[in-house]
């Protein structure tokens, strides 16, 4: 289908287009721009409310701002679809976060506009501030560098590190606060609470309008003066201290709030701000879902909702006539309730994604057991740790690219102190459309390195339920993790009665003759389907469901190389490091010889798609683990003619 943009936004190939129309222009543009959002994603898919939020904020900014000159970083870039589409992307847009088209985050190869790769949240201030840093020692003093950072990802601590820092760096930067009360959910914590408190204090909006004023008495087309800068500075200190706005004392330029959507204002403002050098933060109000009735009513569900009907706002779901697997969250979310009702020490944390990994449910049953920390991946994790020296038993669910972020606190928190904390690394493997950023690559090998850990991952529900079920029982006394995939599952029936898997056990799922593979949790299922085929060619693997990397099934190892002598090892992560690797090292201790073939995450940058496409282009979907089974069988097969 041929999306149209409309007769404005259809002319603008890049900002300089845009900066050629008149203020008043902007209204039209952002409303064509706002309406090729909903048209291309209704369609396409993609996150939604965060950019619809930002339209006008987007204008202003490529209107004011000599971008790419300018340097304008996007935090978390979930909200940059109309910064694309200005910059230079109109087009291309419907082939957003397909295989092969463009990603769904600012990515520096992508464009130039793109200064800062993102996906994951709160690095904008720190990338921008270093930046100015930059130009200011190259003597590039006319240069501007923005921060667009959301409430939500300003909880998190690498926020507040930057700003410790810009308040006295030497440098060009403005941060833009993008308060709409939202994170993916309902923001939380006590930074949300100020927000609102200073949105609404009628102290701050005195204040504000001081500050309008005097802004306002610029001549036009003036530099603002040290002089005006110290007025201002005056009538901050003479409506309230200055210490009791957290932004000034941390001293950066606090100003605002201001409606974001108020385009002419924005631009206004942002002209003024350009003339005010040093660090600067200006407080924009914004409703996430804006212009889209439905999305400002139900922000969480229209951040990203998939494809929908534009006119009826009908989500669409996948037409199903058989009872349907149901996705892995969603178990994890329902039997952490059923083991909780059974063991009071339970406890769920979320940093940020309490829909996301269901967690919702605990945290509506069980309100005093289970909480969303905001975008605080450290803080979960060493919070759990904390938890944990009390005797609780905490479920830290959080996603496994986010899991990097923690990476110092389950070393030096958890596994040091051998605190039995249970990581279920959701989002585990190849995500999908999200891409490189927020794959979930890399957590068998990081954490495989570290002692004291425990390492699995299942194959299905019934495993992931048994997993959970034996990480919480009495006598683990260390951090356990479980990892698993975005989406679905393969079993309706999911609710199986609950049975203890002994730590680093696996299980053989099939025996065979020749040739075994070996697999780790759900690309096991992808294993099951190549056998399916190799059968049919008269090829007889074995299949054995590893259930742990670490510690290994050694039994199983030594039966595996002692009956095989060519091993195929299928993991929905990376290569390096990973099982495969694992399984080497046991070869080299303990002197077996074997063909080893290793199938996952190849050493290398897999960019975004469809699951399929990308598990199919790595090589360890069925058909690509058939192949390789062929392959190595090649001397076994007999052709008959
Ligand atoms: C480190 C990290 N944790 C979690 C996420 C998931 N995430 C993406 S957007 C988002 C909400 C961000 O809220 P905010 O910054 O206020 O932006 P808004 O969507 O409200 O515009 C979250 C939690 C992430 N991208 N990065
Ligand atoms: C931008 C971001 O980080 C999240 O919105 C992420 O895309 C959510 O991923 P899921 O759709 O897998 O929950
Ligand atoms: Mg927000």
């Amino acid at each position: 289908m041929n999306i149209k943009a409309g007769q404005l936004l259809s002319q603008i190939d890049n900002p300089a287009d845009l900066r050629k129309l008149s203020k008043e222009q902007l209204h039209q543009v952002c409303e064509e721009l706002r309406q090729y959002i909903i048209d291309v994603v209704s369609v396409h898919g993609g996150h939604f409310a965060a950019s619809l939020g930002v339209v006008e904020l987007t204008v202003a900014l490529h209107y004011i701002f000599n971008t790419p000159y300018d340097q304008l970083v996007w935090d978390v870039g979930h909200q940059a679809y109309g910064h694309k589409i200005l910059t230079g992307r109109r087009d291309v847009f419907p082939t957003n976060r397909k295989y092969k088209g463009i990603s769904g985050f600012p990515k520096r190869d992508e464009s130039p506009y793109d200064t800062f790769g993102v996906g994951h949240s709160s690095t904008s201030i720190s990338a921008a501030l270093g930046m100015a840093m930059a130009s200011h020692y190259k003597g590039e003093f006319d240069r501007q560098h923005i921060a667009v950072i959301g409430d939500g990802a300003m909880t998190a601590g690498m926020a507040f590190e930057a700003l410790n820092h810009a308040g006295v760096a030497n440098a060009n930067v403005l941060i833009i606060l993008n308060d709409n009360c939202m994170s993916i959910d309902p923001n939380v914590g006590a930074l949300k609470e100020y927000l609102t408190d200073i949105s609404t204090s009628p102290a701050y909006n005195k204040l504000r309008d001081d500050v309008w004023n005097l802004l306002g008495k610029l001549p036009v087309g003036k530099k603002f003066t040290r002089d005006m800068a110290s007025k201002l500075e005056a009538s901050v200190k003479g409506v309230v201290s200055k210490s009791s706005n957290l932004f000034e004392a941390l001293k950066l330029r606090y100003f605002g709030p201001i409606d974001g959507h108020n385009i002419i204002k924005l631009a206004d403002t942002l002209q003024d701000l350009k003339d005010i050098p040093g660090p600067k933060l200006l407080h924009i109000v914004t409703t996430k879902g804006k212009g889209y009735a439905l999305a400002e009513k139900d922000q969480t569900t229209w951040h990203a909702p998939g494809l929908f009907d534009k006119i009826t706002g009908e989500i669409f779901k996948k037409p199903v006539t058989t009872p349907q697997p149901p996705k892995y969250q969603d178990v994890f979310g329902h039997t952490i309730i059923e083991l909780a009702e059974q063991n009071d020490k339970i406890m769920g944390i979320t940093p940020a994604m309490p829909s996301g990994s269901s967690l919702k449910f605990m945290m509506e049953k069980m309100p005093d057991r289970a909480f969303d920390v905001g975008i605080c991946e450290q803080h979960a994790v060493t919070l759990s740790a904390g938890l944990a020296t009390q005797g609780m038993r905490v479920f830290c669910t959080i996603y496994s690219s986010f899991f990097q972020r923690a990476f110092d606190q389950a070393v030096h928190d958890v596994a040091i102190q051998k605190l039995p904390v249970i990581f279920c690394l959701d989002r585990a493997g190849l995500v999908g459309d999200d891409g490189p950023t927020h794959h979930g690559a890399y957590d068998i090998a990081y954490m495989r390195g570290i002692p004291n850990v425990i390492i699995s991952a299942p194959m299905n529900e019934e495993e992931l339920r048994n997993l959970m079920y034996s990480a919480q029982l009495p006598d683990n006394d260390m951090p356990y993790v479980i990892r698993y995939p975005r989406g679905q599952g393969v079993m309706p029936e999911w609710r199986t009665p609950f049975k203890a898997i002994k730590t680093g056990t696996g299980r053989k799922i099939r025996d065979g003759k020749d040739i075994a593979i070996l697999s780790i949790g759900h690309a096991g299922n992808f294993v099951t389907e190549a056998c399916k085929e190799l059968l049919a060619d008269g090829l007889q693997p074995a299949h054995y469901d590893m259930r742990f990397v670490k510690p290994l099934d050694t039994a199983l190892l030594h039966e595996v190389f002692q009956t095989y002598d060519k091993v195929i090892t299928v993991e929905d992560g990376t290569i390096v490091g990973g099982l495969g690797s694992a399984i080497l090292e046991f070869m080299a201790d303990n002197n077996y010889t074997a063909s080893v073939k290793r199938l996952g995450i190849p050493d290398r940058i897999v960019e975004h798609g469809k699951p399929e496409e990308l598990h199919r282009e790595c090589g360890y979907d069925a058909a690509g683990i058939a192949r390789t089974t062929r392959e190595m069988m090649k001397d076994k097969i007999t052709v008959t003619v």
